[in-house]
């Protein structure tokens, strides 16, 4: 029997630019958390690594291309999710191939973390967002 059929995993992406701005995109209408400023990425299914998922979602969401070793990994939350328990996983992200596209939100934006608490974002980012604040 699933030892934690109540667990769900989502991993992230802090993907930087050359000026220390990362991005984060604007979730659907329509969707949970709609209209909250998320870092891309995406629910880790069944038989996935975190990092081949977070590559499936990094090409569906904004369509590029990252090297699974590209991903490396930076902090994690964890928060009640709905019915469930999340651990979400964030990766910094510095380099990839082509430029990122809004495929599946309505808006992206290249922020300092600092300038983050200006938007509204889940819950769970709050704690991603002041250790990216207070990383090198
Ligand atoms: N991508 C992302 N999800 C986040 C963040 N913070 C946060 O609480 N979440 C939550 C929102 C959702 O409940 C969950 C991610 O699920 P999702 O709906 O975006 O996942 P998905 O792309 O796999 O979509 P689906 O197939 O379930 O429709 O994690 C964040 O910074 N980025």
């Amino acid at each position: 029997m699933e030892k934690n059929p109540t667990m769900l995993f989502v991993v992230a992406a802090a993907l930087t630019n050359e000026v220390g701005e990362i991005l984060l995109q604007k979730r659907p209408e329509g969707r949970q958390m709609a209209g909250l400023w998320e870092f891309p990425g995406g629910k880790v299914e069944s038989g996935e690594s975190p990092e081949s998922a977070l590559v499936r979602e990094l090409k569906e969401e904004l369509g590029i291309d990252v090297a699974g070793p590209d991903l490396i990994p930076l902090t994690f939350a964890s928060a009640q999710n709905g019915d469930r328990y999340m651990v979400l996983l964030l990766y910094r992200c510095t380099s990839w191939q082509g430029q990122p596209t809004a495929l599946e939100s309505p808006e992206l934006c290249w922020l300092k973390p600092a300038d983050m608490h200006a938007l509204p974002m889940p819950p769970a980012d709050e704690p991603l967002v002041h250790f990216l604040e207070n990383w090198p």
